[in-house]
């Protein structure tokens, strides 16, 4: 399973494509080394009979021959359909060394295999819509359908699509992955996922969240040494004790619950009357789940924000600092919906994946911009992107668990990005193992087997 590696934008992508040139890499047997790779994904994981490989202008066309040439050596019967003339050197010389007929895009018979090599990262606008219709027609007659780097018609950078775009059964990412293979709505359309080495270095801070390597207690450890989360109730105190419950499940030491007497709480977690936040021992808070916005919460918030202890903001808490930005204290961890980011940081520019790094930036907090695509970014310009999160995710408490998970893990870590990468990966591989129609408290009981695969 490929998961982890770096993600380049187009232009970072051209950038170290340029240092590999640079350094001597010939451009041509890069073209080379970029189609024998995804030659070799599809040969294994496609369909050995007729395929019909589309050909663009630009050097994703150029994959594509060279990919067309390939098959054809190791018996496949291949077609090619080009739209248009070939307009680099490489996509020139790629067809050239294929040497076979080439048909027009537009009058092509179907075929039960289809290979999209029409547009790339270079893609500068959407499709004619002829064109991606037709695109359209032959992934829906296909059985086996490959997309080359990316499905043409999705932006590279911030995965929109600028045309209609088919569901493919697998995209083969050329040499990194860019924000359209991790972001919706793209990566929507994509399939399988596979990452091809094309032999180039790749640098980036910004990565595929990849899974976590967890530590079990030492044979020294005890509770307060294995963590002390403190979770701050309010005027909805289950969502409160749902996080605290997540956080017991994360790792950590010992939950307490600050809540009124009433509240009936899982055996494990110490529910705390009233609200001193002193005791030093605690190492992380998390405050937000269930608080309510009214001018006691207020001041709850106010409390926690005094309290300097490692923080975890969720919800209620982030709506209450909306406008208040410079009021988050360095290396909290923020865990915003799609709404409550618009709320904190306003309308940003860019990708979500930019976005996430400038409200990182802007706040000096480990920001989880959640979702369907889920982005954790750093004040230092590390991120992490985790996409194809299980739509099941979406039922009421999900979100405390998760805010839950990133108090835990912030209390056995101590390190705020670390923690809530830990964090999102756990959720998203608990709801994984949780299977369907699942309830936030089943991503609990699936927590212990999550965590121990990744010990
Ligand atoms: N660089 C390398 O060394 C390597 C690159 N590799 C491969 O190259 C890919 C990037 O190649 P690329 O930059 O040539 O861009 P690509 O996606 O083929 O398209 C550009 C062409 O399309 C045109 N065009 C754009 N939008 C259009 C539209 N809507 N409708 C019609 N035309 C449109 C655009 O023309 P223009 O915008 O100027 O009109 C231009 O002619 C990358 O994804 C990977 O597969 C690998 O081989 C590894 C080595
Ligand atoms: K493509």
């Amino acid at each position: 399973m490929t998961r982890g590696g770096p993600i380049l934008t187009a232009a970072q992508m051209r950038a170290a494509e340029q240092a590999a040139f640079d350094a001597g890499v010939d451009a041509y047997g890069l073209m080379e080394t970029a189609g024998a790779a995804a030659a070799e994904i599809i040969w294994r994981g496609g369909h050995k009979r007729d395929t019909l490989i589309l050909c663009g202008p630009g050097n994703n066309g150029g994959d594509g021959f060279v990919i067309a040439r390939i098959l054809r050596d190791r018996g496949v019967p291949v077609r090619v359909a080009a739209l248009g003339e070939s307009r680099t050197s490489s996509g020139l010389r790629a067809r050239a060394a294929w040497g076979g007929s080439v048909e027009d895009m537009m009058t092509a018979a179907p075929a039960t295999q289809i290979v999209d090599a029409l547009f790339g990262t270079g893609l500068t606008r959407g499709l004619d819509s002829a064109v991606a219709g037709r695109l359209g027609a032959f992934v829906e007659a296909a059985t086996f359908s490959h997309a080359v780097d990316l499905p043409s018609g999705v932006e590279t950078d911030s995965g929109a699509l600028l045309s209609a775009a088919p569901h493919f059964g697998t995209t083969i990412a050329l040499g990194a992955w860019k924000p359209a293979h991790l972001l919706q709505p793209a990566s929507g359309h994509l399939g399988r996922l596979v990452l091809a080495d094309i032999g180039i270095a790749v640098p980036s801070r910004v990565r595929r969240l990849a899974p976590p390597i967890l530590e079990a207690p030492g044979p020294e450890a005890h509770k307060y040494r294995r963590g002390l989360v403190a979770v701050v109730g309010g005027a909805m105190p289950g969502a409160a004790a749902l996080a605290a419950s997540a956080a017991a499940h994360s790792g950590a030491g010992m939950v307490r619950l600050h809540a009124a007497a009433g509240l009936v709480v899982p055996h494990a977690i110490v529910r705390q009357e009233g609200h001193d936040l002193s005791d030093p021992r605690i190492r992380a808070l998390l405050i937000g789940p269930g608080l309510g916005r009214d001018d006691a919460t207020r001041r709850l918030l106010n409390a926690a924000l005094a309290a300097a202890h490692p923080l975890v903001l969720d919800a209620d808490a982030l709506v209450l600092l909306a406008g208040a930005v410079d009021r988050i204290p360095a290396g909290a961890i923020l865990t915003p919906h799609e709404g409550e980011f618009q709320r904190l940081f306003g309308d940003l520019p860019g990708s979500k994946i930019d976005r996430a790094l400038a409200a990182a930036r802007q706040s000096g907090a480990m920001v989880v911009y959640k979702g369907a695509d889920s982005v954790i970014a750093a004040p230092d310009g590390r991120a992490a992107v985790a996409g194809g999160a299980s739509p099941w995710l979406s039922t009421a408490g999900t979100g405390d668990v998760l805010a839950g998970l990133a108090a835990g893990r912030l209390a056995v870590t101590g390190d705020p990005f670390r923690a809530a990468c830990e964090a999102v990966w756990l959720h998203g591989e608990a709801a994984r193992r949780a299977g369907a129609a699942f309830v936030a408290d089943d991503l609990l009981r699936a927590l212990p087997a999550a965590i121990a695969a990744r010990l």
